[in-house]
């Protein structure tokens, strides 16, 4: 499969916003919308009416991470503002995981779940196979600019045998510096869909067309070595 790109919006230049957004139609895959409380993790970034504000100005798929202690307080506004996939914390929806992801699918999204560091593949077991998409974590949730967690390179393989061996759909997505340093590793292990924020795209260079070159080329590098050693 090739490796799709997510970038992460509450790293782009929001006084760019049209002008990025148009740079980013013609490239990624995604579009990730971080969407924080200030409870769940101690910050607060983007919100359902920023997705309302974007989605006339994109066709890209728009991809929501919930960070907030209450995911139903949440995705109908979501969905009503124009979210493609809705994709809770593992951690928040425990309690009515079943009763949450069929509440994205009714309203006719693609219902994902993100796992914190901490968090084990085993806690979503008896809902995995309902799932559109699982997100790894690979920093704790709530920053950009956060260094990278080695030990999640484990977690993403075990996704990546339990999808091979049981035929899954759900893509591997990553979010957490997903960069030059990591990509080797993060492609190997099987990641499929990469968040890029801070340190993969946006922060390389002040001109978001340059970043996205210089992006591309960290990636295929990454590529060509995992071939070599192959
Ligand atoms: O969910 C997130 C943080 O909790 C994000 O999607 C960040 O925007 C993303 O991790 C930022 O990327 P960076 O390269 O790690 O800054
Ligand atoms: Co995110």
């Amino acid at each position: 499969m090739r490796t799709k790109i997510s970038p992460s919006l509450m790293c782009m230049n929001l006084m760019e916003i049209k002008q990025q957004l148009a740079i980013l139609n013609s490239r990624a895959d995604f579009l990730h919308v971080d969407i924080m409380d200030g409870h769940y993790v101690k910050n607060i970034t983007l919100s359902p009416f920023f997705i309302e504000q974007i989605r006339p100005y994109t066709p890209l798929a728009i991809d929501v991470h919930l960070m907030v202690e209450e995911p139903t307080d949440f995705i109908e506004a979501v969905a009503k503002a124009g979210a493609d996939y809705i994709c809770p914390h593992a951690e928040t929806i425990n309690r009515d995981a079943f009763r949450v992801i069929n509440q994205i699918r009714a309203l006719g999204k693609k219902p994902g779940v993100v796992l914190n560091p901490a968090t084990p593949v085993s806690f979503i077991h008896h809902y995995i196979h309902l799932l559109d998409k699982i997100t790894v974590m690979t920093v704790d949730p709530g920053y950009a600019g956060q260094p990278f967690i080695p030990e999640m390179i484990n977690k993403i393989a075990e996704l990546k045998a339990l999808k091979e061996q049981h035929g899954y759909t759900w893509l591997i997505e990553i979010d957490g510096s997903c960069n030059q340093k990591t990509y080797t590793t993060l492609l190997d292990a099987g990641a499929e869909v990469l968040i890029v924020g801070t340190s993969g795209l946006f922060n390389l260079h002040a001109n978001l067309e340059t970043a996205w070159d210089d992006m591309m080329v960290n990636i295929a590098q990454a590529q060509s070595a995992l071939r070599e050693s192959a």
